[in-house]
């Protein structure tokens, strides 16, 4: 956002003009979702503070009581300084007493410039706040670019931001703390996002393209996905086959490690092929593109020694659970793969602990492994291995049960299979299986995701 302010002033709009338009923009929807009642403006230093005396003197005009605090006067000189020139209502102290008198907080403490944890007197009394908070831009202390929150920032029950979402927005914890959110255009120039050239995105159709079979496609054309499936956990790798097929992959063969698995696993849907001629035999058929390795595999060197096998065979292979887990503490096992779908454990056990800057760990490991890679969540972060960062926000919480990521595995597999690029697939993916869970709700289990996918493909490639 600094530097869209930086781009948008640099093009000849005048920082206030911004700071003017951020304001009002806050001060409409305050007054668009509240009734007049004793607000507190609780002012930082910088342009955030800024943003709270323009909100403060609107509210004012509009006939709300309104008391401003100031943690620290705004430098002299700045866009910030002659805003709160321009304050004359009442001021309180920055305190505990304050806030328990009023009935709606603004909280423009600090926005995009947080430049360190919140604490001291700016913890205290964020955290004394009992009344409704509206936050300009973000809480305070929420990291705008992480979501992750530095030293204390309250809940909000509405944030109002400027221009883009940022990714503090869309990522767990700062995302749970901004309650609504409310984008409002300030009148920054289209040219601007192409000045800033961002590397995030939210998850969107924008973004990628679903692929169509032609009128004279066939099922060798539409990609032949191989599932590797395990003697025990069978019904792993028939989720990842349901949803690999549903998502349009041609044709699908399980490939199984034994008879009496092989048995089993043909007593399923009928319309998959179960192969029990080994991975030699199917890698030599380069036909079958697309594999997807892990799920229902225990964490072991036969585990490894297969996905190193499809990667090495020029397979675009889909890596996930045991195949994960047989890389533990051993990022370059997964290198060549085309997309990593670990969970934070499996993340963790692979890569280390993300911490708490999740899309800078999520880009080092797909530099390192020139791999896709999900980390998913309930804020799925897809990276490419260039520094793109895709967050997905539209899994709903029906999401976390077992077998779902399974299931998100085949849908990238079967996306694959069809030529999409690994990028784009993953993406696509995410974005596919949260809507199909969202069309389901409540009582989801993994099995009903493949086929409520064909709603949502039918919607989606209609639009
Ligand atoms: N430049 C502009 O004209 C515009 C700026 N906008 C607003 O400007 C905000 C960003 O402004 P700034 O870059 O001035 O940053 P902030 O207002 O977020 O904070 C910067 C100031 O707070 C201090 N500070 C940061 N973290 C602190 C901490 N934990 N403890 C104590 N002091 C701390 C910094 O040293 C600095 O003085 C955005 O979030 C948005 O609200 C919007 O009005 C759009 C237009
Ligand atoms: N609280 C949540 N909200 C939204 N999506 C979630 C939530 N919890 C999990 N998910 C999604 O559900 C899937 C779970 O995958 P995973 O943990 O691998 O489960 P499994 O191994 O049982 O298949 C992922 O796609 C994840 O993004
Ligand atoms: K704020």
């Amino acid at each position: 956002m600094t530097r869209a302010d930086a781009a948008a002033i640099a093009g000849g709009i005048p920082g206030l003009t911004l700071m003017e338009a951020a304001g009002r923009a806050v001060a409409r929807a305050v007054m668009r979702r509240f009734r007049p009642v004793r607000t507190l403006v609780l002012a930082g230093p910088g342009n955030n503070g800024g943003d709270g005396y323009v909100v403060a003197r609107l509210l004012e005009q509009a006939g709300w009581p309104v008391v401003v605090a100031a943690l620290a006067p705004p430098r002299p000189g700045t866009d910030a300084a002659a805003v709160a020139a321009r304050w004359r209502g009442p001021m309180a102290d920055f305190s505990t007493a304050s806030v328990a008198r009023a009935g709606l907080v603004i909280d423009a403490v600090f926005g995009a410039g947080l430049s360190k944890p919140v604490d001291g007197l700016a913890a205290e009394v964020l955290g004394a706040v009992t009344a409704p908070v509206v936050a300009v831009d973000v809480p305070s202390g929420v990291d705008g670019a992480t979501g992750a929150v530095r030293g204390f920032a309250p809940q909000a029950a509405l944030t109002v931001t400027f221009f883009r979402l940022k990714p503090g927005h869309l990522l767990y914890p700062g995302r749970g703390l901004c309650g609504e959110v409310v984008l409002a255009d300030i009148g920054l120039p289209a040219g601007v996002l192409a000045a800033i050239a961002p590397r995030a995105w939210r998850n969107g159709p924008g973004l990628w393209r679903l692929p169509r079979p032609g009128a004279d496609s066939h099922k060798y054309a539409r990609g032949h996905v191989a599932v590797v499936a395990g003697a025990g956990m069978t019904g792993a790798a028939r989720l990842v086959a349901g949803a690999a097929r549903r998502a349009g992959a041609g044709l699908l063969t399980l490939l199984a490690p034994d008879a009496a698995t092989a048995s089993v696993l043909r007593a399923g849907d009928p319309g998959v092929m179960v192969s029990e001629a080994g991975a030699e035999s199917l890698l030599a058929d380069a036909r079958i593109g697309s594999w997807v390795v892990g799920p229902g595999l225990p964490p072991d060197a036969a585990t490894r020694a297969l996905l190193r096998q499809a990667i090495a065979a020029g397979r675009r292979v889909v890596a996930d659970a045991g195949a994960l887990r047989a890389a533990t503490g051993d990022p370059d096992a997964l290198a060549g793969a085309a997309v990593l779908t670990p969970h934070a454990g499996e993340f963790s056990a692979v890569f280390g602990p993300p911490g708490d800057d999740r899309p800078a760990a999520a880009r080092a490991a797909a530099a390192r492994t020139g791999a896709v890679v999900v980390l998913k969540g309930a804020d799925s972060i897809i990276a490419a291995p260039d520094g793109r960062i895709v967050i997905n926000a539209n899994a709903p919480p029906w999401l976390a049960t077992g077998g779902t990521g399974d299931v998100l595995a085949g849908i990238a597999a079967g996306l694959l299979a069809q030529g999409m690029a690994p990028f784009e697939a993953a993406c696509a993916a995410c974005f596919l299986h949260g809507e199909a869970a969202h069309r389901i709700g409540p009582g989801l289990v993994a099995e009903d995701i493949a086929d409520h996918l064909k709603h949502v493909l039918a919607a989606r490639l209609r639009s």
